[in-house]
């Protein structure tokens, strides 16, 4: 279902970032992105999808990216997003039509009731007429989230979606993401929370640089590819 092969990313062009990742996930998944500081786990993913130079591709479906780029959502970090711009929480959600729309195309009735479908569905609705400056960091993450629905995505990428959001929020966001998986989409997850990994991943990829291990979480969420991924110390602290 996913294949991604070879993927090579380097800043400097001497060193590696991302050196040579390969893996497929074969079935409709939440999938973790699991590695220390500088990883390069963000970088993977903007790779993948060719956002910064890269060698290496990715195909969905048997296709690949370019075939496919208006099905991919991807959610940046938190930090790398600006805030302050001036919309809307409704039109930054209708922002997810525009790939699907034919150019200078206006927005009908029916798209804004698509994007108030997905509010709701993420519980935004009361929030639809907010500047996206004025919520929470957890809030925003939703309304992000309700974007990738309208666009109906069905490879969707989210760095560190969970960073600094209240429970709530995150209860909200699992259950979307959830019910995504089980629609048949596939949804990579950069995460840092080692708790949480049994919990919320179907699968897992966990990287320094290199690719440690991949697969299915219980089988591969275990203690010799903890100790490969984050060092001796933490290895043993969390099992
Ligand atoms: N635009 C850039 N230019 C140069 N180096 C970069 C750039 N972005 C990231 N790096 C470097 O690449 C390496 C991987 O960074 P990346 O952000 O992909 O790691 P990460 O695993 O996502 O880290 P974190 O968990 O801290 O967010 C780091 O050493 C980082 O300093």
């Amino acid at each position: 279902m996913l294949e991604v092969k070879d993927i090579e990313v380097s800043y400097d062009g001497i060193t590696n970032v991302v050196d040579h990742v390969s893996f497929s996930i074969d079935r409709p998944a939440l999938v973790g992105i699991l590695g220390p500081n500088g990883a390069g786990k963000s970088t993977l993913i903007k790779g993948m999808l060719k956002l910064i130079p890269s060698k290496g591709e990715l195909f969905f479906r048997g296709q690949p990216l370019k075939k496919m780029q208006k099905e991919v959502a991807y959610v940046e970090q938190k930090s790398a997003i600006d805030y302050t711009f001036p919309i809307t929480v409704r039109e930054c959600v209708s922002l997810g039509l525009y790939p699907k729309l034919r150019l200078m195309q206006k927005l009908t009735k029916k798209h804004w009731q698509q994007v108030d479908a997905a509010l709701e569905k993420v519980k935004m609705v009361e929030y639809k007429n907010r500047q996206i400056g004025e919520l929470s960091g957890g809030q925003f993450q939703r309304v992000l989230i309700a974007r990738t629905l309208v666009q109906e995505a069905s490879l969707i990428f989210l760095d560190e979606p969970f960073v600094g959001i209240d429970a709530t929020s995150e209860k909200i966001i699992m259950d979307i993401l959830r019910s995504f998986r089980d629609e048949g989409k596939m949804i990579m997850i950069v995460h840092h929370d080692l708790g949480k990994v049994d919990h919320y991943f179907d699968e897992i990829i966990m990287m320094d640089k290199k690719l440690i291990a991949y697969g299915p979480t219980k089988e591969t969420f275990v203690q010799s590819n903890i100790i490969g991924t984050y060092g001796a110390a933490l290895g043993l602290g969390v099992l």
